[in-house]
């Protein structure tokens, strides 16, 4: 049995039944979920399934039964000796997430979102989405047998769209940016009674992704990383790695997380914490039209950003930007250094860190993590442009040669 105990407002502290509730009734905070003690150490999870899945005690499902998995997680940490080569680093990792089943981290969040709609009989789920969330809560749906509502821009890459459309899902393209889709997504999902993942049923779809910390630590020997380079959108993903770093120590599973550092990186044509971390603001001025190849970082109004400045106070942070020609750069230097095809949210992680070395931020000795989210494959027209012409060729031997040389 898992050991879900309550509902705790980030903000005042007041705790509630786990329910379906997403904000304090008293001063609107985000609500997080609280545990009982579990009893596990190390050697807990050795014989266990190789998903994340594994954590199951750390998650907001009580009864296995009601767990909906596609087998997402324990993806790939790949020490990234070449890579760390060409930027100057010694110890560089990359935490693969765009091998998971839709092919993207999400799959975490979602995969936890929809299992907890299944165990508390919601009759339907949805998201509002940037493209990732739509693909991984559609695919959970389908399995767990429920109506999925995908609530999008309709400028984001077609094969996204897709994707969520193959799945089953009704795909409400939204003329209008991602947080546009965002509102209307909530008002939809609370007139209706439907689970909204990202949006009523935040607390335990949070949840998920926290298990990007435990993997990371669990694959290192459960050692806590120096550094780790996070790709920011609303901001969830940050804060969990954080929380769920929190938790091993909580638990005695990994020593002191106090030196940990996290670098926050977003996109130049949208990037509201990284220009509130610089203007050392706590206010975060939200991006009316953002204008960047990484469409699944185009939240012009994070909702955790204010969460993720916190963090990066908390953590000894850094926030940092780069244009859409530094993306594709990190895409590339990525693809041919580690054979690792990311969407651009990982050429803004892997041009972030470039950067940041290359400006004598982060020390050559240092072990950083660096989280690639998404899959190349879902957002191709994003380097076709960098891409090298092909001229077709007759199929003769002769005329291949003279043309490769
Ligand atoms: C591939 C990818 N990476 C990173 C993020 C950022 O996550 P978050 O919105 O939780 O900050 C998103 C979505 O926003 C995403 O789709
Ligand atoms: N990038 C996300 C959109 C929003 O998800 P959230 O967790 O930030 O609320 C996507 O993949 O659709």
């Amino acid at each position: 049995m898992g050991s879900i105990k309550s509902l705790r407002c980030r903000e005042c502290g007041k705790e509630y039944e786990p329910q379906f509730r997403y904000v304090c009734e008293e001063c609107f905070g985000p609500l997080d979920v609280t545990y009982r003690e579990a009893s596990i150490n190390r050697h807990t999870f050795d014989l266990r399934e190789k998903t994340y899945w594994r954590y199951f005690e750390l998650l907001p499902i009580t009864d296995k039964a009601n767990v909906v998995s596609l087998n997402a997680g324990l993806t790939p940490l790949q020490h990234a000796d070449k890579l760390g080569e060409r930027l100057g680093l010694k110890n560089l990792y990359i935490k693969n997430d765009s091998v998971n089943p839709t092919f993207s981290f999400k799959d975490r969040p979602a995969g936890v979102a929809v299992s907890r709609a299944k165990e508390t009989k919601l009759k339907a789920v949805g998201c509002a989405s940037t493209g990732n969330l739509a693909s991984a809560t559609a695919a959970h749906a389908a399995k767990a047998g429920l109506p999925c509502y995908i609530f999008a821009p309709s400028d984001i890459e077609h094969v996204k769209i897709a994707q969520a459309l193959s799945y089953g899902a009704e795909f409400v393209a939204v003329e209008g940016t991602y947080d546009d889709a965002n509102r209307v997504a909530s008002i939809i999902g609370d007139s209706k009674g439907y689970g909204i993942v990202n949006i009523n049923m935040r607390p335990y779809y949070v949840e998920g992704s926290k298990t990007l910390a435990y993997e990371v630590a669990e694959q290192l020997g459960w050692e806590v990383p120096d550094r780790l380079i996070i790709p920011v959108g609303s901001g969830a993903m940050l804060n969990a790695i954080c929380k769920g770093f929190e938790e091993l120590h909580a638990l005695g599973l990994v020593g002191s997380v106090k030196n940990l550092k996290i670098v926050a990186a977003q996109p130049h044509g949208c990037a509201p914490v990284v220009d509130a971390f610089k203007r050392n603001s706590d206010e975060v001025i939200p991006v009316e039209r953002p204008e960047t190849i990484a469409k699944s970082l185009a939240i012009g109004d994070p909702g955790d950003g204010i969460y993720v400045l916190k963090r990066l106070k908390q953590y000894g942070g850094l926030a940092e930007e780069v244009g859409d020609e530094e993306i594709r750069d990190g895409i590339m230097m990525l693809a041919q250094s580690e054979g690792i095809f990311t969407e651009p949210a990982g050429g803004v992680s892997v041009g972030v860190l470039k950067k940041l070395v290359d400006e004598g931020n982060i020390d050559k000795d240092e072990k950083v993590v660096c989280y690639v989210t998404g899959n190349g494959l879902k957002a191709t027209e994003a380097i076709i442009g960098v891409l090298p012409k092909l001229t077709a060729v007759k199929p003769d031997a002769a005329a291949v040669s003279a043309m490769i040389g």
